[in-house]
């Protein structure tokens, strides 16, 4: 497949610190690429430099083996920040149109307008809109050019559910037709659900890349729930075999192992007060949480 972005040996320093440090990365056209990381990982540093927003202090970033700041670059671009800036005193729908007049392709405006879902806010001012529905609102503006790279920063904060369903089967769509998306989340399952690779990003520093299955199997970790009887003590949970993490959420106990078969073992041989037990494979979470942790 064709390369589309390469990012080639970058660091970003902000006042001496590395907030992206040596990352290398092609993304080919066509891809879904999730970038996860915890807060302050440098995701939308990243992000940053590939919309040429902010340059790199060592290193290259390429776009279509174009400078991500040339203008035939941006045409072909579409991005959802973290932040949507509304123009003040314009409607929706003249934000909207707006937007569309900045690209030489664009999307019918009554279809941009129902990819917000805002038809019923379209004659509003942009900033009287709820956070939820200015992010709806970003979506769109991104849409505006209908472009061949897409960039979505942490989208789906503040959207309620039928927003965000509504939101990825768009998404979806576009993926459907070829289109390379590139987004951030917290949100791993919708990474899990969404995306064909997965770059994980810690310190800025890339420490894993692949499909959501190959990251998952960078951890054995399963996890065992079930629910406490009135008699079990946490002591008791501390001093089983093989138990990597126990949290516990009211009466419900989830145990993180590498053998799950040892402690389910422990428990019954102790006779602990325990009842409805299940057991789970790891998933991306998991296998997030133990990555980060190296
Ligand atoms: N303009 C800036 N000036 C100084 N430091 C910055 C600036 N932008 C980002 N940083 C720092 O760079 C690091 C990476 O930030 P970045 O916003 O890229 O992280 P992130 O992975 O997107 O985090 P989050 O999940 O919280 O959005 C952080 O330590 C942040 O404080």
């Amino acid at each position: 497949m064709k390369p589309i972005i390469q990012i080639d040996q970058v660091t970003k320093e902000f006042k001496g610190r590395a907030a992206v440090d040596n990352l290398s990365l092609t993304i080919e056209e066509g891809s879904v690429v999730a970038l996860l990381g915890s807060n302050g990982a440098g995701k939308t540093t990243t992000v940053s430099m590939m919309l040429g927003l902010l340059l790199p202090t060592k290193g290259s970033v390429r776009i279509w083996e174009g400078n991500p700041q040339d203008r035939a670059v941006r045409n072909r671009l579409g991005a959802m920040l973290q932040e949507v800036n509304v123009i003040d005193g314009l409607t929706v729908l003249e934000t909207i149109d707006l937007f569309r007049h900045y690209y030489s392709r664009s999307l019918p405006l009554d279809h941009l307008l129902h990819i917000s879902g805002l038809g019923a806010e379209k004659n509003k001012r942009a900033s009287s809109l709820s956070g939820g529905q200015k992010r709806r609102l970003g979506f769109a503006l991104a849409l505006a050019g209908d472009p061949d790279l897409l960039f979505l920063d942490e989208p789906t904060v503040g959207m309620d559910i039928t927003a965000r369903q509504q939101f990825w089967e768009t998404v979806r769509g576009m993926a459907a037709n070829g289109r390379t998306i590139i987004l951030t989340t917290h949100y791993l399952e919708e990474a899990d659900s969404i995306a064909d690779r997965i770059v994980v990003i810690n310190k800025g520093k890339l420490i894993a890349d692949g499909t959501s299955a190959e990251i998952k199997a960078s951890t054995n970790r399963k996890t065992i729930l079930f629910t406490a009887g009135a008699h079990l003590t946490e002591d008791q949970l501390a001093s089983l075999p093989c138990v990597n993490d126990v949290t516990w959420s009211g009466r419900k106990v989830k145990i993180t192992s590498t053998d799950t078969d040892q402690v389910i073992f422990a428990m019954v041989q102790r006779q602990l007060d325990i009842k409805d037990i299940e057991i789970h494979a790891g998933g991306l979470e998991d296998a997030f949480q133990f990555l980060v942790q190296q």
